[in-house]
């Protein structure tokens, strides 16, 4: 693994040097593999990335779009991680839909849509059940909780190793997320972190020891290259550590 952390000055500089990052990893997946597969993080963090990315002139038929995690709604539910996604940039830009690999969110059991999306997954990578494909870029987000995707401190989806896709629970509600190792099978993971609220759980995350169940974004550790782009407000309290 390689890693490599960057301060930015600001949020707009953050966006700017994730944009640039992505638009790297795309032009090498393109030209090494014909196609580029991102997988997109929700929350609000990445809102102003995508609309930038719309902005783009991009080979849109050979970008492939998956998510790293969903809320449990309808998709067009203001708390869908997609709807977002969507609005910000999918919808404003001329992707063919089969390039759009939503998770299913209707099927009224989280744990069978899990597996559906799994099973999509697999397909699309043509990977053996056991498998753990590799995506060109996983873009993840970090709570001040240290979940990431919708890895939750202390909760059974942290203990998941030999799937893709699992159930995982905020509080009383469930989502649908990438389980680590997978996450861990990708080309390039980069974290987009921003705000003086993500200070201590950056400061437990970047510690030489700390557990990881209780700091979920530690036990991404990718075969590939792991970036965190931190804006300066969130990287404060690791520059005066
Ligand atoms: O719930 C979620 O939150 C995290 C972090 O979001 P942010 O707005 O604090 O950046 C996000 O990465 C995840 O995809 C989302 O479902």
């Amino acid at each position: 693994m390689s890693k490599k952390v960057e301060v930015l000055s600001d949020q707009a500089a953050l966006i700017a040097r994730s944009l640039e990052l992505i638009l790297s990893k795309l032009e090498t997946a393109i030209q090494e593999r014909g196609r580029f597969t991102i997988a997109l993080s929700g929350g609000s963090t990445p809102k102003p990335l995508y609309e930038a990315i719309a902005n783009q002139k991009l080979p849109w038929d050979k970008i492939h779009v998956f998510w790293g995690d969903e809320r449990y709604v309808p998709s067009d539910h203001p708390d869908s991680n997609e709807l977002m996604a969507r609005r910000a940039w999918l919808d404003r830009v001329d992707i063919p839909a089969t390039n759009i690999h939503s998770i299913p969110t209707l099927d009224g059991d989280p744990a069978v849509s899990a597996a559906k999306y799994e099973k999509h997954l697999q397909e699309f990578f043509q990977a053996t059940p056991g498998e753990f494909p590799s995506l060109d870029v996983i873009l993840l987000g970090m709570g001040d909780d240290a979940h990431t995707a919708s890895l939750f401190p202390d909760t059974e989806a942290l203990k998941v190793s030999d799937r893709l896709i699992t159930v995982g629970n905020k509080d009383a509600s469930q989502r649908i997320t990438f389980t680590y190792p997978f996450i861990n099978a990708a080309r390039c993971v980069i974290f987009v972190v921003a705000g003086a609220n993500k200070r201590p759980a950056l400061a437990q995350v970047f510690a030489p020891n700390a557990p990881d169940f209780t700091y979920p974004s530690r036990l991404i550790q990718p075969q590939g290259e792991l970036w965190w782009l931190l804006d300066a407000a969130a990287a404060q309290e690791l520059k005066q550590g």
